[in-house]
């Protein structure tokens, strides 16, 4: 899924009164910076944690191209960020953030202690209800503190400081931080139906309506049955064929770039692989976003940065009345917004009338060879639905598809440039699994080795690095009561980087999942790893995004040679729906010259088929050579 929300736009009032650390709070884990860790996965340690990759960002067309400054601006900025970060660690690690405030029972002991009620009889009073009334323990936060950072990184530092639950205030708003996986189970599984997705919906309301991501209660069921069937196995499978065609066009601009020497911003062009992907996959609709800059392009691009937009706002300024007719940036996004509908409208008007003069009997595997979309599954299994709700679900499965493997792509390159070993392992992998065809289906199996990496990346870069939930009712979190109606962060990036669930936690080291082990999910690894969530509102795409990037990681590196390009700045996190680079990925990409295969001089035994009689014969094979565009 791609779109979930931060949680600044939430928080604008900063107060650090009256901290100190609370009675009863874990306070002790410090986190070492051991050398030789990975940097940029410590940003909050300031300058003498980071790599300067060489890396810079052309202007890109998914929306995010970066303002050109000026280089003494810039470091001026980096100081003052640089700064700020100390500061903010320093603070967070003195226990400035926690709010040592007085508990309802003892304001109300405090309260009758001031009407005169003498102090033993409080004491038995209370005693019994202070016994029984456990505390989450409480950060107060500042937002110029957490301003314009990846806001997962301080939430991380405040998790190792308050541990797996705490609540973090911002002046009036409140939310619970969970970093814990038995309570991230309990809240996604075993009592999913107390939680709704709360401030999610509400902000994707504009976009996605009551698509499946937002919607919740009886809607989110009826379509959740609706629209999971039509991910079958063989959807899949020709699923695996859409995306070796998308890659292979991607193959092609990369030889052009690399021919003329020109270096390659590969985050957006990964924007544009999925775009294209999912495109065909969800409505049948080629964009061509890898070729084409067209109107629809761009609408699609605005409407999915508003959404991001929103989600870091300070304050909810498409509520404000006046001014969300007159600004032109809105404007812009009704008009984008508009022609996406228009483009959704009338690609489910053409599919209905296909449907209706198709003779295919429909069935669970029903799959059109021209056109196995999602949508078109729909449409031919009688689904009983209103034309809004089916573009919600077009448009929610869009976004969710897109934005999501993007990333993952773009952070398995951003790794992939530091490890030069893993990269030598996936192409041995790839070379003697794939060679130079398309892959299929059946080869899903046999990239473990690129599953693992996948698998990896997933878990240092989650794509959403938070999950959302608001409770419905009273229910108890670990040893906590909580109410109704909280707004609730599963940290899956803290999750994910625990230093008490992982060794090495920030290393990159796909060998951590055995290539003859499971899958790594949520389940096996016991809510630990929750790439894809868990429970009920789990991810429908998790193999459809896995086979995706595994496809593209395979097709590519198996061409390609990648490296960070010379003097660009270093890649930094921001957050959207899913994390960015602030500035793009910016790589130089040269053709691989594949290694030669070595002749094999042992004499091999040679069956004849038809006599049963044996020969020797010199097995002489050599190869030496750019590896060839793939086909099938
Ligand atoms: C690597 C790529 C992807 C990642 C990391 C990812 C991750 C996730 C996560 C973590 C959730 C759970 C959200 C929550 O519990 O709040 C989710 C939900 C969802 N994802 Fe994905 N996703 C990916 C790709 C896809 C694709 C390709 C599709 C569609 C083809 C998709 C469709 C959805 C939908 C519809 C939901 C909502 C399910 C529900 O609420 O019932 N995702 N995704």
């Amino acid at each position: 899924m791609a779109a979930n929300v931060h949680i600044l736009w939430l928080s604008p009032v900063m107060s650090s009164q009256g901290l100190t650390p609370k009675k009863g709070v874990q306070l002790p884990f410090r986190p070492s910076s051991p050398a030789g860790k990975d940097p940029v996965l410590m940003p909050w340690r300031g300058n003498g944690g980071r790599v300067v990759s060489p890396v810079c960002c052309s202007s890109s067309s998914n929306g995010r191209g970066p303002e050109p400054m000026d280089d003494g601006v810039k470091e001026v900025q980096q100081l003052i960020e640089e700064k700020r970060r100390a500061e903010l660690s320093a603070q967070i690690a003195s226990g400035a953030f926690t709010v040592d405030r007085p508990s309802f029972p003892s304001q109300l002991r405090n309260g009758l202690s001031n009407f005169g009620i003498p102090a033993e009889v409080l004491d038995i009073l209370f005693k019994w209800v202070d016994d029984g009334y456990p505390k989450i323990p409480e950060a107060k936060g500042s937002i110029r503190a957490v301003q314009s950072e990846a806001f997962f990184i301080p939430l991380y530092e405040l998790y190792l400081t308050y541990g797996g639950i705490f609540r973090l205030k911002f002046g009036p708003k409140s939310f619970l931080i969970v970093s814990d996986p038995a309570t991230a189970k309990h809240i996604l599984k075993d009592n999913s139906k107390s939680y709704s997705k709360g401030i999610l919906a509400e902000i994707l309301d504009f976009v996605m309506g009551k698509g499946l991501i937002p919607a919740d209660g009886e809607i989110w069921r009826v379509r959740r049955r609706a629209i999971v069937p039509a991910l079958h196995q063989k959807y899949v499978a020709a699923m695996i064929n859409l995306f070796g065609q998308a890659t292979d066009r991607l193959c092609q601009k990369l030889d052009a770039a690399a021919s003329d020497g020109e270096d390659v911003e590969m985050e957006s062009l990964f924007s544009h692989l999925t775009l294209d992907v999912i495109g065909k996959a969800v409505f049948n609709y080629d964009f061509d976003s890898l070729t084409n800059d067209t109107g629809i392009v761009e609408a699609v691009y605005t409407v999915l940065r508003e959404a991001e937009d929103r989600s870091v706002a300070p304050i909810p300024f498409w509520e404000i009345p006046i001014w969300k007719d007159i600004s032109p940036k809105q404007k812009k996004v009704n008009e984008a917004l508009k022609l996406v509908n228009d483009v959704l409208n009338n690609l489910i008007a053409i599919c209905k009338r296909m449907v209706d003069e198709e003779d295919l009997q429909f069935n669970e595997e029903y799959m059109n060879e021209e056109d196995p979309s999602i949508l078109r599954f729909l449409l031919a299994s009688g689904d009983d639905v209103s034309s809004k709700q089916l573009r919600d679900d077009l448009m929610t499965l869009l976004i969710a598809g897109h934005e999501t493997s993007a990333a993952v792509l773009t952070w398995t390159f951003y790794l992939l440039s530091k490890e030069p070993a893993a990269v030598s392992k996936l192409q041995q992998e790839v070379d003697s699994v794939l060679g130079d065809r398309f892959p299929t289906i059946e080869d899903m199996k046999r990239l473990k080795y690129t599953t693992r990496v996948i698998n990896e990346s997933l878990r240092l870069y989650p794509q959403p690095p938070v999950l959302i939930r608001r409770s419905l009712e009273n229910d108890t979190l670990g040893k906590y009561p909580i109410k109704r109606g909280e707004d609730i962060f599963i940290s899956v990036w803290n999750l994910h980087r625990s230093p008490h669930l992982w060794n090495d936690a920030e290393k990159f080291n796909p060998e951590r999942w055995p290539l003859d082990g499971p899958n790594p999910n949520e389940t096996n690894q016991n809510f630990c790893y929750l790439p894809f969530g868990g429970g009920p509102r789990k991810c429908i795409g998790d193999m459809f995004a896995t086979f995706e990037t595994v496809v593209a990681v395979a097709m590519l590196i198996r061409r390609f040679n990648f490296e960070m390009a010379l003097g660009a700045p270093e890649v930094k996190m921001t957050t959207g729906a899913t994390i960015h680079t602030t500035e793009g990925l910016k790589m130089t990409v040269t053709p691989r010259i594949r290694p030669p295969i070595l002749p094999n001089l042992e004499p091999v035994l040679k069956v004849d088929p038809l006599d049963g009689s044996s020969s020797r014969e010199e097995n002489v094979v050599a190869q030496k050579g750019q590896v060839s565009s793939a086909h099938p």
